[in-house]
């Protein structure tokens, strides 16, 4: 399932590790991913060919017209700021073995990796990366640029703010709400409403940081 057209036409915006499982899954779909940015494209993964300069070398040059871009950057941060500053068209990539219910959404710039299932009436944000084999149950709202990471497992009623990291293999149990900008560490398991900006670790988790945003 893949909402990308004009001509199966897609280009990457970011040449690093996660750009190449993008590109893995643009490909399986028949997509032909025609251009890739990175912003130092001296930084690409070595398996990145023909990298150009993205945006922040000349916003006004930047081909900002043309088929839908996909920003794959895994830093949420970085991930939002590039969508503030790009007029583009958005895609999504979204493996074939992922399993999407129909009654959920999934916004612009989104990718979902292997194995991921979203469950009924889940709506996942705008440039989300739903990651291999995670899991996010029905009923869960997931913000614009979060992340919820390999093997994570977010159960029913579950909400994740705008940003916000929930690392690998961590667990969420069923109504809690994990607020904006905040990191879940790997194999957290979060058990009670977690405020902005805060970083959480450990089983039951517990706020270790609260880091102030930019
Ligand atoms: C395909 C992919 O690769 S997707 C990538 C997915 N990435 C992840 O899931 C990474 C998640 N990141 C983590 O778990 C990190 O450890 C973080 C972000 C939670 C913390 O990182 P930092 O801010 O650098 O904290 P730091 O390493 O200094 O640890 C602070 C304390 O928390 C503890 N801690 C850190 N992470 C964890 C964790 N996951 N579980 C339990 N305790 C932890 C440390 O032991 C340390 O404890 P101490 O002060 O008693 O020594």
């Amino acid at each position: 399932m893949i909402n990308l057209k004009e001509n199966n036409k897609v280009r990457i915006y970011g040449a690093g590790g996660h750009s190449q499982v993008i590109k893995e899954v643009l490909q399986e779909n028949n997509f032909n991913v025609i251009e890739t940015f990175d912003d130092n494209p001296s930084g690409s993964h070595h398996a990145s060919k023909n990298v150009v300069m993205g945006a922040r070398g000349d916003l006004k040059k930047f081909p900002h017209n043309g088929p839908p871009v996909i920003i794959a950057v895994g830093i949420n941060s970085d991930r939002a700021e590039i969508a503030g500053f790009l007029k583009c068209k958005y895609g999504k990539a979204i493996h074939k073995s992922a399993i999407i219910s129909s009654t959920s959404k999934v916004g612009e710039g989104t990718v979902v990796f292997a194995g991921a299932i979203i469950q009924p009436n889940t709506t996942v944000g705008k440039h989300v990366i739903v990651n291999t084999g995670a899991s996010i149950d029905h009923d869960n709202v997931i913000g614009d640029f979060a992340h919820i990471s390999p093997k994570a497992a977010l159960c029913g009623h579950v909400e994740v703010g705008e940003g916000s990291h929930v690392g690998v293999g961590a667990v969420v149990i069923p109504k809690v709400k994990i607020g904006k900008w905040c990191t879940i560490g790997a194999g957290t398991i979060v058990i009670r409403d977690i405020p902005d900006y805060c970083t959480v670790v450990g089983n039951p988790g517990k706020i270790i940081k609260r880091n102030m945003p930019k």
